[in-house]
């Protein structure tokens, strides 16, 4: 690595990466999300201003290269990772997560561009003034790009002023929950809140991300009730699964399939997009997406990393650190899910990174039922998508394609998620070949440690991240300034 990297940011300035094949990660060929058809040999781009300006194959083909010059050797380059689903908090439940620490996460683990959800806050970004209020308590804190998404509850959904003001306001698109969200000022939406929402979004372009559980006896409590099972032991894993069977998935998607058709040609919500976070369930649940797409529904599903990495049949006895909503299911399941990621059935990652004070995790008693549904991730899910997607045979450039180019364009960040001419330098330098142990002794730049990776021997580390072209994060270190910038969307 040649070129002078003391200088951190607010900017490098100019500067020039090389980038060599590595050999070993081929994987077939080489090359940029963007670009299927790059063949294997050394590349070039060239930074300025905190943008890509060129990419070229040799310097001699059109670029005109200045010093500093890094050549990163055997590294893998990638664009930087664009999260679209992340707690951050802020305001109102700082001792949660933060902006500080979370952003200080996401640049170690080679996220650039992080999307924050309207809940877990306080208040929850559901109208223009709380909105207002994130992007101050963003402000100078923030060491990678966030954007926000605004919330649609049962408050704001019928008034189309107060929907008009948010979406004028910035926020990158709305997301609601179909059942309670565990948060008591982000009530839940039912379906005739989602309908009348998608048109006003489709006038923006911006999509509706849903959380897809319905509760079948949908009797708002704002927690998780103990129905029939309360005979059964809160510690086992298995009893907080069959609290949330795959049916409830499959019941939100099938009214989401339906909605999902106004926003097909000629539809009441053409131009809208209907997005499905975190699908779990592999199943019946993911035929209705097929089949929804397949007629013409402008619609996608993200999953995440702790889905395919856990299966619930190890999930230990009292382990709430694995406790998300929906749940982890079984072995087989997962096995279908990494399928249909491959198979492109389903179309991004995101971390869903939710975590709460460890208090809220209740370790000591184990108690499944009552514990806080969020899991901590933000820092590995680069690693972590990869250890596990070895196994199944995953390629750089479909990483890159699930963690970048597709998530960026769901949250209309058309100059990020590529590396690209014209693009932001936004960049993750990492190698792939490296093991390590999560344990105690690791640098976790969460604002709490809890994590259900803890102990896990994971490939993969991250080298460096640029944000914009400055190099925010380094091998341990992160730049002293925090030079991410809110997104707001115009
Ligand atoms: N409120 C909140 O963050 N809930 C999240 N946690 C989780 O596991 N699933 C969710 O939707
Ligand atoms: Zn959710
Ligand atoms: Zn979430």
């Amino acid at each position: 690595m040649g070129g002078d990297l003391e200088e951190w940011c607010p900017s490098l300035g100019s500067f020039d990466i090389q980038v060599h094949p590595n050999p070993l990660h081929h994987h077939g060929s080489f090359h940029w999300a963007d670009d299927p058809d790059a063949t294997l040999g050394s590349r070039y781009f060239e930074v300025r201003d905190g943008k890509i300006i060129s990419v070229v194959q040799r310097p001699q083909d059109g670029a005109i290269f200045k010093e500093p010059m890094i050549d990163y050797g055997e590294a893998v380059i990638m664009p930087g990772l664009v999260d679209v689903h992340a707690h951050l908090d802020e305001p109102g439940r700082a001792e949660w997560e933060g902006f500080a620490t979370g952003t200080r996460a996401a640049a170690a683990g080679g996220i650039t561009t992080l999307i924050d959800m309207p809940l877990n806050s306080f208040p929850t970004t559901t109208t223009e003034e709380a909105l207002q209020l994130k992007v101050e308590a963003a402000q100078a804190k923030i060491y990678v790009d966030v954007g926000f998404w605004g919330g649609l509850v049962p408050e704001n959904a019928f008034n189309a002023t107060a929907l008009d003001g948010l979406l004028k306001a910035g926020v990158l698109g709305l997301k609601s929950f179909m059942c309670p969200s565990g948060i008591a000022d982000f009530p839940m939406t039912n379906t005739s809140h989602i309908k009348e929402a998608l048109p006003i979004l489709a006038r923006y372009r911006r999509p509706l991300l849903v959380h897809a559980e319905i509760q079948p006896d949908q009797s708002e409590s704002g927690s998780e009730k103990r129905p029939q099972h309360n005979m059964d032991d809160p510690r086992s894993y298995s009893t907080y699964l069959k609290t949330r069977p795959p049916s409830w998935e499959e019941a939100a998607i099938r009214e989401l399939s339906m909605v999902a058709e106004d926003t097909r040609e000629n539809g009441l919500a053409q131009g809208g997009h209907l997005h499905i976070v975190h699908l779990s369930d592999a199943r019946v649940s993911l035929d209705i997406i097929k089949e929804a797409k397949r007629n013409g529904a402008s619609l996608t599903v993200e999953t995440c990393p702790h889905y395919l990495a856990f299966a619930a049949e190890e999930i230990q006895s009292g382990d709430t650190r694995f406790k998300c909503a929906p749940p982890i299911r079984e072995e087989a399941n997962r096995k279908i899910l990494w399928e249909a990621l491959k198979e492109g059935h389903i179309d991004m990652l995101s971390s869903d990174h939710s975590p709460s004070v460890p208090e809220l995790k209740l370790l000591d008693e184990g108690d499944f039922l009552r514990a806080w549904g969020g899991i901590s991730s933000l820092q590995f899910v680069l690693p972590a998508t990869w250890s596990y997607g070895r196994e199944h045979g995953i390629a750089l450039d479909q990483l890159a394609s699930w963690w970048s180019t597709r998530p960026a364009k769901l949250a209309g960040q058309e100059f990020k998620g590529a590396i690209a001419k014209g693009n932001d330098a936004d960049i993750v330098v990492w190698d792939p070949d490296i093991d390590f142990t999560l344990d105690e002794n690791y640098n976790i730049y969460h604002k709490h440690p809890v994590t259900p990776y803890m102990g896990k021997q994971m490939h993969g580390k991250v080298l460096a991240t640029f944000v914009r072209g400055n190099l925010v994060y380094r091998e341990g270190e992160h730049a002293p300034a925090a030079c991410g910038i809110p997104i707001l969307a115009k």
